[in-house]
């Protein structure tokens, strides 16, 4: 089948008469209409790619391999370093890095690998980032002696959705540094985050065999070191992790045949899996069992690669969750100002070569921050433009600009390492004022009890997880679909499932009864919920018992608040346990007088009467106020849960 480009004449103009139907990042066999302006805009980017080369070739414009090499990021290459040169100088190469979701979080070594492929995003190659939802079920043995502890289904859930918003949020931060940095977006620039459950969810184990598994030869793979080191000195090898590479081959096929991916980049440790799937890349290629499909080798179907070197600790060990030494890229696992500290904290002989790998600073600024650094080291500007340049990258500007003025405070009060601090329970959940973007999104895991998420209306649940600022927004979220639930839609309602742990995906709430939440609980005890975009809760849902002991409190907790205060202050007072005035000042703490109408004491005399009606103002005050949580109790659950009234109208607008 013509792809897009075939249709392209030599200067770049579109062929009308051969309008194709397959459209870029189409799937093998899927047909899509493509219009005129998207193969104009094809057409266009081609053009622009030529030019780009004669540039490079002129020597008007460095290429980005070279750059790459000079700021140290090519340890080893798969494919000679001419041949990648050659491809990336003629094709806008598209390649991808491969994270298994097997902690919470991504770690400062994970940025390491992640830089190269942002640098080819901000010059114009198509770069990726997946997320090995169905590899980490097995676990990549390279390297290792033992075998990997399963990760149970929620737990999977949990790494899985913080994995994925922690990349979406470094590609829009990537996205602010390419402005910065003074790089054009262009209409085609490609990135993209993928799961590759996508697609081992429904590849039959029979076609992996047949297409790649037959000529796929065992004696080289029994060599590797990993394998022979497992085997021999470490507790042995299952035949899932022996076939951990095919998996990771079998992705890079995938993306080829999705994405046009034929670069892999990855850490030291993974050139045995790329060298392996590159093998992997060229049989599927060369065995196509549909002649319609058949490719023949072309520098646009090479797959390349290389690796990065291995950022270590002090003592040369390999940062990462194995060996328990992650700088971790999780704002609540290590926190912003620790990251920052950890950066500041580097040694003179490192922080010129993490400048280059960890920054977008162009070498001469480096240069210059240098000779700054060797003018005055006890002022440590290389450590603090490095920590504030990795800060932005992670946690955004504003975050960046924070734990710097936090450290230099610390510091200045003699030049103490930062201490973890504990922040106030749940306040970095409060509703950001202004609209949340990924750098400003409150916390996303919390803990709520099991009789709000198991009995109560989804207002309530999202009043609570305090995605809405009251019920009945949470209710008027719901039905506006701006909010979403892990899982996946009941067909017909009430056949709602929990999501499948190794893939994030969301049916929006409408209309919901209380019963319904349940069914998308993660292993008997997760919740996910999202609001707009990037406003995400991974609820543990606990009992109530343990909630109570837990001291916490959620938005809308029944006798939680001030009701259940001034209660209590009434009995106080008709027990004669606490004077007038005291009661008033307690009043007064707990209730500002704006906020109470008709609870407005009067100067009163210290007597019996005025003690009476100070009690009666209370609760008479008091009744009103449960009539009032009562009637909002009633609107909501009348309105949007009542299986009677929504039964009946079938006809209410999100009701499937
Ligand atoms: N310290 C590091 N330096 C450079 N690259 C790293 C580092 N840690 C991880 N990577 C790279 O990040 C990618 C994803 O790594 P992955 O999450 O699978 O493992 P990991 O964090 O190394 O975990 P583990 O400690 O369990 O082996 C791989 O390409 C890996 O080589
Ligand atoms: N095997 C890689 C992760 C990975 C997973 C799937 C891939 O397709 C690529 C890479 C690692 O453990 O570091």
């Amino acid at each position: 089948m013509a792809s897009p480009m075939a249709v392209l004449s030599r200067r770049g103009t579109v062929c009308r008469g051969c309008l194709p139907t397959l459209a870029r990042g189409a799937a093998p066999g899927q047909r899509r209409s493509v219009s005129m302006k998207f193969l104009q805009k094809t057409a266009d980017a081609e053009a622009a790619w030529e030019e780009n080369s004669m540039l490079i070739r002129a020597g008007e414009k460095p290429h980005l391999f070279d750059i790459l090499e000079e700021r140290g990021f090519v340890h080893q290459t798969a494919g000679s370093p001419e041949l990648i040169r050659k491809i990336m100088l003629k094709h806008r190469v598209s390649a991808y890095v491969g994270i298994d979701p097997s902690a919470a979080s991504l770690h400062i070594g994970h940025l390491l690998p992640l830089m190269p492929i942002f640098w080819m995003y901000m010059h114009g190659y198509g770069a990726h980032t997946l997320i090995g939802g169905s590899t980490v079920k097995i676990g990549d043995p390279t390297d290792r002696l033992k075998d990997r502890e399963a990760i149970k289904g929620e737990v999977l859930a949990i790494n899985l959705t913080k994995i994925h918003f922690q990349l979406k949020k470094l590609w829009d931060n990537v996205e602010i540094m390419a402005r910065r940095f003074g790089y054009q977006k262009e209409w085609a620039w490609r990135r993209g985050l993928i799961n590759n459950n996508v697609w081992w969810n429904s590849t039959p184990f029979l076609e992996v065999l047949r297409r790649v598994g037959k000529s796929t030869r065992v004696g080289p793979m029994l060599s590797r070191e990993t394998v022979r080191r497992k085997m021999e000195e470490g507790d042995g090898m299952s035949f899932a992790e022996f076939a951990y590479p095919i998996m990771q081959g079998w992705d890079w096929w995938m993306l080829y045949n999705r994405l046009k991916v034929q670069m892999q980049i990855g850490g030291s440790d993974q050139y045995g899996n790329i060298i392996a799937g590159i093998d992997i890349f060229n049989t599927a290629r060369d065995n196509e069992p549909d002649p319609s499909k058949a490719e023949t080798l072309t520098l646009k179907n090479t797959p390349i690669g290389f690796t990065v070197p291995l950022l270590t600790d002090s003592s040369g060990v390999k940062f990462g969750k194995t060996a328990g030494n992650a700088v971790w890229l999780d704002q609540y696992m290590t926190y912003t100002h620790d990251l920052y500290g950890y950066l500041v904290r580097r040694p003179d002989s490192e922080v010129e070569r993490l400048l280059k790998l960890f920054t977008f600073l162009p070498l001469p600024d480096i240069e210059e921050i240098m000779v700054q650094q060797r003018e005055d080291p006890s002022k440590r500007v290389a450590q603090h433009r490095l920590a504030s340049e990795v800060v932005s990258l992670v946690h955004g500007s504003a975050a960046a600009q924070e734990a710097e003025q936090r450290n230099r405070m610390m510091s200045g009060q003699g030049g103490v390492t930062i201490a973890m601090e504990n922040k106030e329970p749940d306040s970095e959940y409060d509703m950001p004022p202004h609209q949340t973007t990924l750098n400003t999104a409150p916390r996303i895991d919390m803990t709520l009890p099991k009789s709000l998420i198991l009995g109560k209306s989804i207002g309530r649940i999202m009043y609570g997880a305090k995605l809405a600022s009251s019920i009945k927004e949470g209710h008027r979220l719901a039905t506006q679909q701006a909010a979403y639930i892990a899982g996946m839609p009941g067909r017909p309602v009430g056949l709602g499932q929990p999501m499948d742990p190794a893939q994030l995906t969301w049916t929006p709430i409408k209309i919901w009864l209380p019963e319904e939440t349940q069914k998308y609980l993660i292993g008997g005890k997760i919740l996910i919920l999202r609001r707009g975009k990037h406003n995400v809760r991974i609820i543990k849902v606990v009992s109530d018992e343990e909630y109570k002991a837990s001291g916490k409190t959620y938005p809308g907790q029944p006798y939680a608040g001030r009701l259940r205060r001034l209660r209590e202050t009434l009995k106080l007072m008709k027990d004669g346990e606490i004077t007038i005035e005291d009661a008033r000042q307690v009043v007064d703490h707990i209730m500002p007088i704006q906020s109470r109408p008709g609870l407005n004491f009067p100067a009163m005399g210290r007597g019996a009467g005025e003690l009476t009606a100070l009690q009666t103002q209370i609760e008479a005050f008091l009744e009103q106020a449960q009539t009032e949580e009562n009637n909002d109790e009633e609107d909501n659950e009348e309105d949007w849960d009542t299986p009677s009234r929504r039964l009946s109208d079938k006809s209410t607008s999100g009701w499937r």
